[in-house]
């Protein structure tokens, strides 16, 4: 199959290469430092013990996706809309769009901007960053849960999922994606926005008394809100939540990553998205509201 990947950092580099080594056709949208230096010498993905070294098509012109039949959506959701924009301009409308992002509301943004008939997601549950420009450093497992947006696209999310598994990659299908994005989502806004403030790895906010009460507070806050629209999650839910941490003592949430590298951070996304629809449906949240105004004065006064 003709794949694309609409940013190819950590994660879309990370599953264009096992694409790619498996034998499938895969263009990757880059930019900056990090496409010349795939251009250059390839892209490099260290994993566990393996160093893959994978030769392909490199751009940053989205004319590449001319003929592809799906695109892995794979930017940060700053940049949901204006890469979006990119792909509605070529009209391939043929091309199954996939995002692999954390959050909830980059579906429906795609959905305005290229149709809802033509999206898959995914809970993208991986470790990986871009080490330097050109090299991608994954640890620990890889897995993705897959669903269809649209009943319409149900054989085309199996094809999928078994494209993924050919390339060695762990996959589940589900009939509800939008739950399983939520349950990401409360790990995501449980940790990340507290960690970009605190600086504090999992393993410091699960250990520190007060960060604690605060990430098991603004964790309520997220299930509450989705318990008010229908979203059911549970405490069975709030239990992983912190149980699941014990495996990334040492991890530091991706929106700590992106503060530190002095990159824009997904706040709206993994916070304020919460912290409006608490608002728009009488729920209040304000623990991910003080987190959520504090990292809105850090991102424009660094
Ligand atoms: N990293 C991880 O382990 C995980 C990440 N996720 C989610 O996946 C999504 C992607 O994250 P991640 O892969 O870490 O992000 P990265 O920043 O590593 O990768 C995105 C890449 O896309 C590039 N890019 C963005 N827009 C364009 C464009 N229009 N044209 C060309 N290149 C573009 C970015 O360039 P530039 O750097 O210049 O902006 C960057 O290289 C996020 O929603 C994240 O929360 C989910 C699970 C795990
Ligand atoms: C924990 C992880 C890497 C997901 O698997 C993540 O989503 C994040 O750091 O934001």
């Amino acid at each position: 199959m003709k794949i694309a990947v609409a940013g190819a950092g950590a994660v879309g580099g990370y599953f264009g290469a096992l694409l790619k080594k498996a034998g499938h056709d895969v263009v990757f949208l880059a930019r900056g430092k990090h496409l010349e230096a795939m251009k250059k010498s390839g892209l490099v993905v260290k994993t566990n013990d393996q160093l893959l070294t994978i030769d392909g098509v490199f751009t940053d012109k989205i004319e590449g996706f001319a003929d592809c039949e799906l695109i892995l959506f794979c930017v940060k959701s700053t940049d949901t809309e204006s890469t979006a924009e990119q792909i509605a301009s070529l009209r391939n409308d043929r091309a199954v769009v996939l995002t692999l992002q954390n959050g909830v509301d980059n579906e429906e943004k795609l959905a305005q901007i290229l149709g809802g008939k033509r999206l898959l997601s995914a809970a993208t549950y991986l470790s990986s960053h871009v080490e330097e420009p050109g090299v991608i450093k994954h640890s620990g497992r890889a897995k993705l849960v897959i669903g269809a947006l649209d009943e319409s696209l149900i054989s085309f999310r199996d094809k999928v999922a078994d494209l993924f598994r050919q390339a060695e990659i762990f996959v589940k299908t589900t009939d509800d994606i939008m739950l399983d994005k939520w349950k990401k989502l409360l790990w995501n806004a449980t940790f990340n926005p507290l960690a970009a403030l605190s600086k504090a790895t999992v393993g410091e906010i699960m250990e520190h008394k007060e960060l604690r009460k605060t990430a098991e507070n603004a964790c309520r806050e997220v299930m509450r809100v989705a318990n008010k629209i229908g979203i059911p999650l549970d405490e069975e839910m709030f239990h992983r939540t912190f149980a699941n941490s014990g495996a990334a003592l040492k991890h530091k949430p991706s929106m700590l990553q992106d503060r530190l590298k002095g990159k824009r951070m997904e706040i709206e996304s993994l916070c304020g998205f919460i912290v409006k629809k608490g608002r728009q449906i009488g729920v209040e949240t304000p623990v991910l509201q003080t987190l959520y105004s504090n990292l809105l004065f850090l991102e424009t006064h660094r």
